[in-house]
């Protein structure tokens, strides 16, 4: 019997900080092509959980396995290989060009003493190519807009050549047309036949992009399926404590409005 390994798979993973349990007996997998947003209220532990997905944190019990492989036998280099990672916001440290900050991404493939060859230059500028920003390649890192460093980051992963991409609040740094455009680029991307794992706080968003949805909430994920069956007004009341209209535009795309609270501030 051949058992077919599935690309990513969580099973029953917990994590805790210092003892404080952020999540407990988490499971899900995703196949090539999926696109999984995990939504859910501020300090609710998307980003510790997306740190426990590429290695970053070490969960305290569960397993994370890439292909059938335990992430745990694993150097971060050959993480590397399949997973890119982006996290909410990164710093500049150094006024690299735009197109060596990109290059970088193939380091997973080089060895210390290696130069980059002219073949990890040409998937450097094909990936500053795919998100359109190759007009941004002489540029220096440090001078670049929040949202301009975040492409820049995301085509340096892309030359990582991962199978799966890992994005924390991926559209946070965008503006309105730029979030759009992205979602795009990731609808494209996966498939292309990358999976995604995005976390985001746009319910919005899974309708665009996404083949799967989680809600986080209460260390658990309180819901998990296709954004027409997660994305409902009764589970984003559940999940924001407040109500919330679910809207079909005309091309039948879904959109959700948040309704006021009503609450008064007292000034
Ligand atoms: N390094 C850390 N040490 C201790 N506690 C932490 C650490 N990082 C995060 N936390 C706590 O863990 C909880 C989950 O935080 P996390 O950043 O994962 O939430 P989140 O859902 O991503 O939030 P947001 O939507 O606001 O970005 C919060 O209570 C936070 O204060």
């Amino acid at each position: 019997m051949v058992i077919e390994n599935k690309l990513f798979e969580v099973k029953n993973i917990s994590f805790d900080y210092d003892g404080e349990e952020i999540f407990s007996d988490i499971s899900f997998s995703i196949e090539s092509g999926d696109v999984l947003c995990i939504l859910g209220p501020n300090g609710t532990g998307k980003t510790t959980l997306i740190k426990c997905l590429n290695g970053l944190n070490e969960i305290n019990s569960g397993e994370i396995l890439i292909n059938g492989e335990d992430i745990k036998g694993l150097s971060f280099r050959q993480i590397s290989k399949h997973v890119g990672y982006i996290p909410q916001s990164h710093v500049p440290s150094f006024p690299f060009k735009v197109f060596d900050v990109v290059l970088m991404g193939r380091a997973p493939y080089l060895n210390l003493t290696d130069s980059p060859k002219e073949e990890d230059r040409k998937i450097a500028l094909d990936a500053l190519k795919t998100l359109g920003i190759e007009g941004l390649k002489d540029k220096e890192y440090t001078n670049l807009s929040g949202g301009e460093r975040q492409l820049v980051f995301l085509a340096r992963v892309l030359c990582q050549k991962p199978d799966i991409l890992i994005l924390d609040e991926p559209t946070s740094h965008l503006d309105f047309g730029n979030q759009i455009k992205l979602l795009e680029i990731i609808d494209n991307l996966a498939k292309s036949g990358l999976s995604i794992i995005m976390s985001s706080h746009f319910p919005d968003h899974a309708f665009l992009s996404s083949t799967k949805v989680a809600i986080m909430k209460n260390k658990k994920f309180i819901d998990f399926g296709t954004p027409d069956d997660v994305v409902t007004e009764e589970n984003l009341k559940r999940a924001y404590s407040i109500d919330v209209k679910l809207m079909e535009l005309d091309d039948k795309r879904k959109v959700c409005v948040p309704m006021k609270t009503n609450l008064t501030l007292d000034l």
